[in-house]
């Protein structure tokens, strides 16, 4: 069972969370134009040292800021997170031009795994969606999906916490569709959205997936209860990783 998680930028944070049991220790770059950032570049150097993987996910499609990124950080992994079905010109067309970009990144970097996220509605939301399809289109240039919760009003996509990218919404997907994905998918499927150490045994027996994932519910909070970007809670993470790997000895996987 991969434990991955995200908005670990400082190599202080990655020591930790290595320590702690983590797999996959996700950063963010939030802009094309602030992409080198040499302490994040000692964070994913702290990650190998701790014999963890990085994963690193690009804000932004400026094809030559991703590759000048990821020749600069050399990341284990890249993690694509599109809404996709939100394209004004409809999902396949722009779907067709994030596949060119992973096809790119595979050509220039094949050492270097992909993550896509696969928008997955809220429980009983958007079952008219081609969420399984989306994944289909996908899965021949990519090494891991990530199921991810889409948020939706009305049955109609809503703005994102990330406009244009799924994701670190603390909210749960459908297990049951994102359970289809991890059945249909010959790569593996990490789960995400919402998890936290209270519910994560309970997707792990519900989704059978390759991993689980976590943002915002293993973040710190503030004096108002808020969670605190970028700023991790250990205990929270600790509890996470032992939910997550009892579930998953309890499933036999
Ligand atoms: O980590 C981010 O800042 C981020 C921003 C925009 C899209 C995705 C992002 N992270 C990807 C992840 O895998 C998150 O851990 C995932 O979205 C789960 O988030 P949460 O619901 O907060 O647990």
């Amino acid at each position: 069972m991969i434990i991955q998680i995200y908005e670990i930028q400082t190599p202080r944070e990655a020591e930790a969370m290595a320590a702690l049991g983590v797999d996959h220790i996700g950063s963010v770059l939030t802009a094309a134009d602030d992409w080198k950032q040499p302490q994040l570049w000692q964070t994913i150097q702290e990650v190998a040292a701790a014999g963890a993987k990085s994963s690193l996910i690009p804000l932004f499609d400026d094809m030559d800021a991703i590759s000048a990124a990821l020749d600069y950080y050399q990341p284990d992994m890249i993690h694509f997170c599109h809404t996709v079905l939100d394209a004004p010109e409809g999902w396949e067309p722009w779907c067709g031009r994030l596949m060119s970009m992973q096809a790119t990144v595979k050509q220039r970097f094949p050492q270097i795994a992909v993550i896509r996220s696969i928008p997955v509605p809220p429980p009983g939301m958007g079952g008219d969606l081609p969420v399984l399809e989306l994944a289909r289109h996908f899965e021949p240039l990519s090494d891991f999906f990530l199921t991810d919760t889409l948020l939706l009003e009305n049955n109609a996509l809503q703005h994102q916490p990330e406009n244009g990218y799924v994701g670190i919404t603390g909210s749960i997907c459908d297990w049951d569709t994102a359970a289809r994905l991890a059945a249909q998918s010959a790569i593996p499927v990490i789960a995400a959205g919402g998890l936290s150490p209270d519910n994560v045994g309970d997707a792990v027996k519900a989704i059978a997936p390759a991993g689980v994932d976590s943002c915002t519910l293993t973040n710190a909070r503030d004096a108002s209860g808020r969670p605190i970007r970028f700023s991790k809670d250990p205990e929270k993470v600790a509890r996470f990783v032992a939910k997550a790997r009892k579930a998953a000895a309890q499933s036999g996987m």
